[in-house]
C-alpha cells in the first residue's frame, strides 16, 4: 500500500509515522514540498506519488491565533482537505482526516453524537467544520476521525505548557467549566493503523465520521492537576504543587478564541465498529510523562 501523510512533523503525524511504517511505503512531506496553504500546489505531486491511502494530520492547529487569520486558517483547514478529497476520489485512494471537538458550541450536556449538530465557536472550529463537511462530500472512502484535547511527547501541547509552567511559578489559574479528554496522539495513531490494517486486509470499516477519544472526562483544571500530580509522584522536581492550581471560571481567562464548555464525544460507534476499548485519558497521560522524562534524562 502506498500511503502520503501530511502533517508528519505535528504531535500526531510523529506518532503516525510509526504506527504506519508497517502497512507499506510510507511519504511524508513537509511543508516545503506540499504546503496545504496552496491547495492549488497539491495536485502534482500527489498524482504523481499516487497513493492508496492519504492520510492528513496536517491542520492549522493555533486556536487563537486562527481568529487574526481566518484565511489562511480556512485554506488549510478546509480548501487543503478538500484539494485532498477530489485527489483521492480520482486516484480510487482512502481519505483519513482529523477533526476536533470545537466544531460544537458544547452547549449539550452529553456527550456529543457523531449525528449531533455542529456549531463552532472558533474560526479554528469553524474551518476544521468546512474541512471535514468537504472530505465527506468530496471522498467516498473517507474516515473522519473527530478527537480532542491531543498531547504527545512531540510537538506543542497543553502538557508540556502546564510543565514548563509548573516548573517556574508556585500558583496557576486553570478553567474548570470545560470538560473533555485528553487523548494522546499514541492512541489516535493505534487506532488510525487498526483502520488501515482493516483497509489492507479487505475488511473494511464502513466509511464515515467516527469520535475517538479517551475514556472518561476531566477539566482542564483537573487534567492540569493530574500532570503536576503525576509528576510530583515520582520526585520530578516542580516548583508547583497540584494543590497550588486554582480553578477559574473560562471568563476569568480572557482568549481570542471562545471554546467549548462540553468537549465530551461519544465514542460508541467508533468502540462497536472496531470491537475496542479505549483506556482511561489517566493512562496514556502517564506514559507520555515517561516518555518526556526520559527525553529530559
Ligand atoms: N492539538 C489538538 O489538541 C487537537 C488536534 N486535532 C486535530 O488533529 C490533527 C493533528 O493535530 P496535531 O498533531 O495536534 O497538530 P500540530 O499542530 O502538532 O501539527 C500540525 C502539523 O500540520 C503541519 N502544517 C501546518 N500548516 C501546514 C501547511 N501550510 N502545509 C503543510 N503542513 C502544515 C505542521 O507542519 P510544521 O511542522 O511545518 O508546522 C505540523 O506537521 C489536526 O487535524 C487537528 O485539527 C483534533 C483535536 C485536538
Ligand atoms: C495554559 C493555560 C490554559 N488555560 C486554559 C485555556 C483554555 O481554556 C484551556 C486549554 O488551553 P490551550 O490553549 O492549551 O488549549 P487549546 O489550544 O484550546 O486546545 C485545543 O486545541 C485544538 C487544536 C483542538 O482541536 C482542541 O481539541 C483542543 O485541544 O486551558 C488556563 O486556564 N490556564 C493556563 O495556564
Ligand atoms: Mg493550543
Amino acid at each position: 500500500m502506498r500511503i502520503l501523510l501530511t502533517g508528519g512533523s505535528g504531535q500526531l503525524g510523529f506518532e503516525l509515522r510509526r504506527s504506519l511504517a508497517l502497512y507499506g511505503k510510507l511519504w511524508a512531506p513537509g511543508r516545503e514540498v506540499l504546503d496545504l496553504s496552496r491547495p492549488e500546489l497539491l495536485m502534482q505531486p500527489v498524482l504523481e506519488f499516487a497513493p492508496d491511502l492519504i492520510v492528513n494530520a496536517a491542520a492549522y492547529t493555533a486556536v487563537d491565533r486562527a481568529e487574526a487569520e481566518p484565511e489562511l486558517a480556512e485554506r488549510v483547514n478546509a480548501e487543503a482537505p478538500a484539494e485532498l478529497a477530489r485527489l483521492a476520489e480520482r486516484l480510487g485512494a482512502t481519505l483519513l482526516h482529523f477533526s476536533t471537538d470545537y466544531v460544537f458550541d458544547g452547549t449539550g450536556t452529553a456527550p456529543y453524537r457523531e449525528s449531533d449538530v455542529t456549531r463552532p465557536l472558533s474560526v479554528y472550529g469553524r474551518t476544521k467544520r468546512d474541512g471535514e463537511l468537504a472530505v465527506m462530500n468530496d471522498c467516498s472512502r473517507h474516515y473522519v476521525l473527530r478527537t480532542s484535547w491531543v498531547y504527545g511527547s512531540v510537538g506543542g501541547n497543553f502538557v508540556k505548557t502546564i510543565l514548563r509552567l509548573a516548573a517556574q511559578r508556585d500558583t496557576l489559574n486553570v478553567v474548570h467549566d470545560q470538560v473533555g479528554a485528553p487523548t494522546s496522539a499514541m492512541l489516535i495513531a493505534d487506532v488510525s493503523a487498526q483502520l488501515v490494517a482493516r483497509l489492507r486486509e479487505g475488511r473494511v470499516l464502513p466509511y464515515g465520521l467516527y469520535h475517538l477519544a479517551a475514556a472518561g472526562e476531566t477539566s482542564w483544571h483537573g487534567f492540569a492537576r493530574e500532570i503536576v500530580g503525576l509528576v510530583q509522584d515520582v520526585g520530578g522536581g516542580l516548583v508547583l504543587r497540584p494543590e497550588a492550581i486554582q480553578a477559574i471560571p473560562a471568563v476569568d481567562y480572557p482568549a481570542a478564541a471562545a471554546r467549548p464548555a462540553n468537549s465530551r464525544l461519544d465514542t460508541h460507534k467508533l468502540r462497536a465498529a472496531l470491537g475496542i476499548v479505549l483506556p482511561d485519558w489517566r493512562h496514556h497521560l502517564q506514559l507520555v510523562l515517561q516518555q518526556l522524562a526520559i527525553q529530559k534524562g
